[in-house]
């Protein structure tokens, strides 16, 4: 049985094909782009709607001040690295990261991974150092400097949609228990992490869970709940053909199946342009990223377009200004769109604002900047008096060495032992836990 064209179950699904489109590849075959899409769209959802929907609930919470939003995972998924270890080890650190955050803030996380789907990168240039055609994510071309692999190649589609259900089956798995039972918060502090400042202290955290959870069992309460937890997957949605096949109807609304929310870059935000317009007419909770260019004006345009009917948690506003523009530039688009009276998730990405060049060649961030950063958005936030919802971070399970600073001090000179990225710079566990702590300090404060 063939499945109904979703533009035929709610029209206006497609008008933003008449739309200038930011950072579409430059595919070189559009018949075999159609059959790769045709096949898309046949394929089963990767996520369904009753979960997109829970999660909205989840974010109204955190719209409402009452939860708090924990984002992260990979810069760039690459096909060879969704494995289990790789699976295992970013959800890991999220769920070490939620603890640290709720049991030292005594607030509810809302755990959403950059997982499952984080194949597309937008790009700075259309060519890279060597000359080559930018890598623009695994779902487009090859990461290997070599011409022929840079051009996109359609049949990649096929490979984020099929890695991205199998990784999200797998992420689904480890959510109903077993790796996210709380009753193994220490089997999530191993190896390196262990022994690394954070780790010795999450360790504190973790032994102060084991009494909670004796004391439950000893007085007889029901510790079910307390042996899984709520996942959700996320990427920035920004090749529309793709996202555009994997579009579901359920109940007259049309769903992006491609991931539980999805996000809007910096590059592709134009209020006149096809992601804007793709994205506002999706039911999923979405998000878009607000650059230190973005002025109050544009900002509560966004708002208006992408959350019409002002549904809290519908919208995600995630701003990367960078450590030194954060405090200047973020007050004002605030009040604004406070006044405007549409609830929506304030989120700090610390990351993406505060990249720079070593001088050893490495694109890199520095552990300080980033939380400065965050330190700004909540400075902000508490002089406004609204709610620091979230943060959405660049991060790995891998001990890696691609950002600065931290408790391990890392150097320039240290880059080189391990950097490993597909794209930008990504914290290292120990670091996205130093990072937890020290959020977890500020929401208290
Ligand atoms: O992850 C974000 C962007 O894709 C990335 O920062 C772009 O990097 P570039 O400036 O090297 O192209
Ligand atoms: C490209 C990204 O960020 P931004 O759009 O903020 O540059 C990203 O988060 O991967």
């Amino acid at each position: 049985m063939t499945l109904p064209d979703p533009v035929q179950l709610v029209p206006g699904l497609d008008r933003w094909r008449e739309l200038p489109a930011a950072q579409q590849p430059a595919w070189p075959d559009r018949a075999a782009l159609d059959t790769v899409l045709s096949t898309l769209s046949t394929v089963p959802p990767i996520v369904a709607p009753s979960e997109v929907d829970e999660l909205r609930g989840r974010l109204a919470d955190v719209a409402r001040g009452k939860a708090f939003l924990l984002q992260g995972g990979d810069c760039a998924e690459t096909f060879d690295l969704n494995t289990e270890p790789h699976l295992q080890s970013t959800t890991r650190t999220l769920l070490q990261m939620a603890v640290v955050l709720t049991y030292g803030a005594s607030v509810p996380v809302v755990k959403v991974g950059r997982v499952a789907g984080q194949y597309a990168k937008p790009r700075s240039s259309d060519t890279d150092a060597l000359g080559l055609p930018s890598y623009r994510g695994d779902m487009v071309n090859s990461l290997e400097p070599v011409l022929e692999k840079r051009v996109p190649d359609p049949n990649r589609l096929v490979r984020a949609y099929a890695n991205s259900a199998a990784a999200m089956n797998m992420i689904r798995a480890y959510a109903r228990g077993g790796l996210a039972d709380l009753h193994a918060v220490h089997d999530w502090n191993k190896d390196f992490v262990a022994s690394s400042p954070a780790g010795v202290r999450y360790e504190v955290i973790a032994r102060e869970i084991d009494r909670a959870l004796a004391f439950m069992k000893a007085c007889g309460v029901d510790d079910t709940a307390l042996r899984g937890v709520e996942l959700y997957n996320s990427h920035e949605a920004l090749i529309l053909d793709y996202e555009q096949a994997l579009l579901r109807v359920h109940e007259g609304r049309p769903y992006a199946a491609s991931a539980h929310f999805v996000w809007i870059g910096e590059r592709t935000r134009q209020l006149d342009g096809a992601h804007v317009e793709f994205m506002s007419r999706i039911a999923n909770p979405i998000g878009v990223k607000i650059g230190p260019t973005t002025t109050p004006e544009q900002a509560t345009e966004l708002v208006e377009r992408l959350d019409p009917d002002g549904v809290p948690g519908r919208l995600t506003l995630i701003s990367r200004m960078g450590n030194g523009r954060i405090r200047d530039v973020l007050p004002p688009i605030v009040e604004k769109v406070t006044a405007s009276g549409h609830q929506v998730v304030w989120q700090c990405d610390p990351m993406h604002g505060n990249t720079h060049e070593s001088p050893t060649g490495y694109k890199t961030r520095h552990f300080d900047r980033v939380v400065d950063e965050v330190l700004g958005f909540f400075a902000v936030h508490r002089a406004l008096g609204t709610w620091p919802g979230g943060i959405h971070v660049e991060l790995t399970g891998e001990d890696v060495t691609e950002c600065l600073g931290g408790a391990m001090e890392i150097s320039d000179e240290d880059l080189n032992s391990r950097y490993e990225t597909a794209c930008d710079p990504r914290l290292n566990t120990g670091q996205s836990l130093e990072l937890a702590f020290l959020v977890a300090e500020m929401l208290r404060g």
